[in-house]
């Protein structure tokens, strides 16, 4: 059976999975954990063995693809490399150029590569894994999933900013969102979950990871989401700020004497919970500390406190809600942080139940038995979203000429 590869390069982490299609098998993953701490922990799972685990100190993306690849024929998930058909990869941010999935040729790797203003710590690295993919297995068709495509249909309301509106047509200056893969898949299995139609359905999916996001999605669609023009506004992330007025920016550049791509790098990499807390980027860490280490458990209120924001006005915004699904490294793994959020919202009468809350890593439904809005802990699979849509396009369509 033809295999198929999704591979996804987040600002912390790489994954991937691998699918035998079309009954899209899952074949085996991997994980390379703290990919910017050094050393990386790599664990690969294959179904009904035990876990491969070992230290990696390199993020050189040929390195990492030649050592998957080894991966592969050494634990026999492919015979040959042949096999693979097609690979697909995640990527931030398609502007307003993509609006869906795409097979990649040289033309859509170069708008990739020119759109990284849009996501500076994502679409570089995602156009290398792409190239490098190209190259080593010149066979497979590669795809380009992209996490702005599903927040393409926010209305014009929610992704314009309070600016002239020319900035908007002459520069694209607008919010274009990010998660959206993994938003339509948290979306579209918690309707599933709790049985009732997601075109009309009223949803807060908090997808909490290094990057961290909330999305209103009414009726299947996005209507709005936190993350901007670029990945470092709305929720205070691992090493991003958030929000921040931007007049602080010009004085801060003065004050620290640096230019405006200076003052971007710094708040994209040394800000957020590593900046909060002066100790780490990791949510993990933090909570280890937060007992003895009152900045760790500054970032973290800081954290909880912008998610609470962003979800109370979203409730807002779409005069209601139907259910809250946690998704994301921190949303699928902390039963604190959830259960911080939570008790916020029991005025909407989105109550949890503690038994059920202190389980993670699995679909489970964290709500108290008379909550009348249901909240769900729905891990994301952004995986199966690529390689169900890299599968769809090699079968059915030729690469763009
Ligand atoms: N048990 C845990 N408790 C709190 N946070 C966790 C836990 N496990 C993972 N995380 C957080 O999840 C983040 C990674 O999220 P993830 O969504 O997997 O990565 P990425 O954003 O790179 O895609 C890490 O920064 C870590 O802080
Ligand atoms: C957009 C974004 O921040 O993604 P990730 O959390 O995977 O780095
Ligand atoms: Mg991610």
């Amino acid at each position: 059976m033809p295999k198929y590869l999704a591979v996804n390069a987040g600002s912390s982490t790489l994954k991937w999975r691998l699918f035998d299609m079309p009954a899209t098998k899952l074949l085996g993953q991997g994980l390379i954990d703290r990919i910017n701490t050094p050393p990386a922990t790599v664990t690969i799972n294959v179904p009904g063995r035990d876990a491969v685990k070992y230290d990696t100190d390199t993020k050189d993306c040929g390195r990492v693809v030649a050592d998957l690849l080894l991966q592969l024929k050494k634990l026999g998930l492919v015979e040959r490399l042949h096999d693979i058909h097609g690979v697909g990869h995640r990527v931030v941010a398609g502007g307003e150029d993509f609006n869906e999935s795409v097979i990649v040729n040289d033309d859509v790797l170069l708008k990739i590569r020119n759109l990284r203003n849009l996501a500076p710590l994502h679409n570089p690295v995602q156009a290398n894994f792409i190239d490098t993919f190209r190259q080593v297995l010149p066979w497979a068709t590669q795809v380009a999933v992209f996490d702005s495509a599903f927040h393409q249909s926010m209305p014009a309301t929610s992704y314009l900013y309070g600016l002239p509106y020319t900035w908007y047509k002459q520069y694209g200056a607008r919010k274009y969102g990010a998660h959206g893969t993994s938003v339509r898949y948290v979306a579209g299995r918690t309707a599933e979950l709790i049985g009732r139609p997601l075109d009309q359905l009223r949803l807060i999916v908090l997808h909490l990871g290094a990057g961290s996001s909330v999305t209103a999605v009414k009726d299947g669609k996005s209507l709005d989401t936190s993350m901007g023009f670029t990945p470092l506004s709305g929720l205070i992330s691992a090493t991003r700020s958030g929000d921040v007025d931007p007049s602080l920016l010009a004085y801060l550049m003065r004050k620290l004497n640096v230019t405006a791509d200076q003052m971007v790098d710094l708040l994209n990499d040394e800000s957020g919970l590593k900046g909060i807390s002066g100790l780490s980027d990791d949510m993990r860490t933090l909570t280890d500390a937060a007992d003895t280490n009152p900045q760790a458990q500054l970032a973290i209120d800081m954290y909880v406190n912008r998610v609470v924001q962003y979800v109370g006005a979203y409730v807002a915004e779409m005069n209601g809600v139907d259910a809250f699904a946690f998704a994301g490294g921190i949303g699928e793994h902390s039963s604190a942080i959830r259960a911080q959020i939570m008790s916020h919202f029991q005025y909407l009468g989105a109550t949890i139940d503690a038994k059920q809350n202190a389980r993670n890593s699995a679909e489970v439904d964290l709500s108290d038995p008379d909550a009348s809005v249901r909240t769900w802990l729905v891990p994301t699979d952004e995986e199966l979203m690529i390689v169900r849509d890299t599968y769809r396009l090699v079968t059915t369509q030729q690469p763009a000429q």
